[in-house]
């Protein structure tokens, strides 16, 4: 059948039967040849014609690390979230396995005492998520970790680079870069995921890894990522919130281009990406959509900190279904085009998909 703008042209002047009819129609009765509405009549019916199914193998969890001991420090702004002493973290880690999600992301909560200008505790292999990655591979080895590359965790300013006369430098900043990258993989990270929007940093990172023994871990590239206010109550998780001196603009996306990301995209391949990731999620379906099928590459979208806080905050106050939006925010990604998705709704979506739902 010719398809044409999704519909089969045959369809288009013939909604209608011709001719007679050998059984008469009740006075009401349209008559229609085609009614969509017969797949969809049971669950058993609707399963079977389902174009796209949510696993947890579709599923990253991200996760925020903090210095102490056994304790769970609710993130005020992401309603269900929580910063994690290390132990902690590995008990997640252990919640992760057991859900069947085959991946974690570490983001830290850095003393603000440890931040300054250069961001070097980002190069500390002692610092919170180098500890984080050994303790969780010490105890679950086959549970993929990755690594968020930036350096806005740790700078004084919250920016992701290095600054000088009021401009992010990109050059210098991806050679703190690498070294940050390297540190992570030494404490045993599986795949690096520099979120900087650095140019050039993705083919540098590479490099590094395969000079230095690291020709296995892989690269998740943030390789089209917008300035966005849905990143605020990352921000406040992580505590650069405050400190955050102007914005991002002139290193993240303008989020009215769709043409950039598709360079963007095209050129971290170039450098060496394994894969590569849209973010925020749900305004940029229409990316994802664009960058699976221009690059058919493991294409990945981020269901960031302002659209959990969205979701979970009208569920809490009941004016949405907070499970069923959920999941049909999660499909959504599926739909797109998207072949994971990293979401802080992960092991709540891991327990329903388990449980049949
Ligand atoms: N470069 C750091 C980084 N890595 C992931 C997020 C956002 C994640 C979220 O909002 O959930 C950010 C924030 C930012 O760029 O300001
Ligand atoms: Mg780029």
């Amino acid at each position: 059948m010719a398809i044409k703008f999704g519909r089969p042209i045959e369809m288009r002047d013939a909604p209608r039967r011709q001719g007679e009819r050998q059984t008469p129609l009740a006075s009401s009765s349209l008559d229609l040849t085609v009614r969509p509405r017969r797949n969809r009549k049971s669950e058993w019916a609707r399963r079977l014609v389902r174009e796209n199914v949510l696993t947890t193998d579709d599923l990253i969890w991200p996760m925020f690390v903090v210095d102490g001991h056994n304790t769970r420090t609710p993130v005020a702004s992401m309603p269900g979230v929580e910063r994690l002493t290390v132990d902690q973290i590995v008990r997640d880690a252990e919640r992760a396995a057991r859900l069947d999600i085959p991946c974690i992301a570490l983001f830290p909560f850095t003393e603000p005492s440890l931040r300054d200008e250069e961001g070097s505790e980002a190069l500390n292999p002692d610092n919170l998520v180098c500890q984080s990655v050994r303790a969780i591979k010490r105890e679950f080895p086959d549970l993929g970790v990755l690594c968020d590359v930036a350096l806005d965790p740790f700078t004084s300013h919250g920016h992701d680079g290095l600054i000088a006369d009021g401009k992010i430098l990109n050059d210098e900043t991806v050679a703190v870069l690498v070294r940050q990258a390297l540190t992570q993989a030494e404490a045993g990270c599986d795949i690096i995921a520099p979120s900087d929007m650095m140019d050039g940093r993705v083919g540098a990172i590479r490099e590094a890894l395969d000079d230095n023994g690291f020709g296995e871990v892989q690269i998740m590239s943030y390789a089209a990522k917008y300035a966005s206010a849905f990143y605020g109550p990352f921000r406040d998780a992580i505590g650069s919130a405050k400190t955050l001196t102007g914005d991002k603009r002139t290193y993240q996306m303008d989020s009215a281009n769709s043409d950039e990301a598709l360079r963007e995209v095209e050129l971290d391949i170039a450098e060496g990406a394994d894969m590569v990731m849209v973010k925020p999620g749900m305004p940029y379906l229409d990316i994802v959509r664009r960058v699976k099928d221009t690059f058919a590459m493991p294409t990945f979208v981020y269901q960031v900190s302002g659209e959990y806080a969205m979701i979970a905050g009208a569920a809490a106050n009941s004016w949405i279904d907070g499970e069923r939006a959920i999941m049909e925010s999660l499909v959504g990604f599926k739909r797109a085009g998207a072949d994971g998705i990293l979401t802080y709704f992960a092991p709540k979506a891991a327990e329903k998909i388990k449980a049949g739902a």
